[in-house]
């Protein structure tokens, strides 16, 4: 498929996108196409060494501005080294978070100015927008629990509950105001009952843009 598929999962922690998104890949394997599953911040070497910064409670706090910026970094080294090559390769590329997350954290979460959020993004990302966004979304106290039961908390999920609240408000205001490209997937239930939600938004997404390029 010439110019490849991009798509993204978005959500508050623990929403269960990095559980979606080994379902999303054995659903495009079967569609034969080539998947590159990756993630933010991280997804090279570089970026994923910036991820072990961002998410070491040790650090606590970073200043706003030097969040953003360790993220955007993150994102442009990512994005330079293989979310474009996979693109430009025909490739279906699933991200677990992007530019989303900048925007519902940093902006929604930190109150950072949201315009200067999305300018940030635009400069690191060279104006790389996804063709598809899943926002999977659960109370924030789901996703918490969820997280908890399994691992300690990170720097970014040990926040106080209402900076999770601010960040999930803010996903939702993304998804008003672009439903088009961000589909709101309810994440409640078992894994099994969010991927055949997902499965409902991807499978008529993907055949109409298939149709779409092949006229
Ligand atoms: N629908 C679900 N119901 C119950 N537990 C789930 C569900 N989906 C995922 N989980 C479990 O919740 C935890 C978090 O899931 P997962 O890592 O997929 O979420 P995530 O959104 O990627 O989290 P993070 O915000 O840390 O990236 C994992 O232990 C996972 O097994
Ligand atoms: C890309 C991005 C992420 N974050 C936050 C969101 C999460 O709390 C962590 C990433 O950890 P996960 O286990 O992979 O969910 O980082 C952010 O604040 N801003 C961003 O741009």
């Amino acid at each position: 498929m010439p110019g490849g598929l991009f798509i993204t999962l978005e959500g508050p922690d623990g929403a269960g996108k990095t559980t979606q998104i080994k379902y999303l890949e054995h659903f495009f394997h079967g569609q034969g196409m080539a998947v590159v599953c990756t993630r933010e911040p991280g997804g090279t070497p570089l970026a994923e060494a910036i991820r072990r910064l961002l998410l070491e409670p040790a650090y606590t706090p970073i200043d706003g501005r030097a969040e953003i910026l360790l993220y955007a970094a993150a994102r442009a080294q990512h994005v330079a080294m293989r979310i474009r090559p996979a693109l430009a390769s025909g490739e279906v590329v699933l991200c677990d978070r992007f530019i989303d997350s900048t925007v519902a954290y940093q902006g929604y979460g930190r109150r950072l100015d949201i315009e200067m959020v999305r300018r940030v993004n635009e400069w690191a990302t060279g104006g790389l927008l996804p063709d598809l966004t899943l926002l999977i979304d659960v109370p924030v106290e789901v996703g918490l629990a969820r997280l908890r039961q399994k691992r300690d908390v990170d720097r970014l999920e040990g926040e106080e509950l209402e900076f999770h609240r601010r960040v999930r408000r803010g996903y939702l205001e993304l998804w008003r105001l672009e439903p088009e490209r961000i589909r709101l997937i309810d994440g409640r239930g078992t894994p099994e009952d969010v991927w055949r939600r997902i499965k409902g938004v991807v499978e008529p997404w993907l055949e109409a843009r298939v149709k779409g390029r092949d006229g």
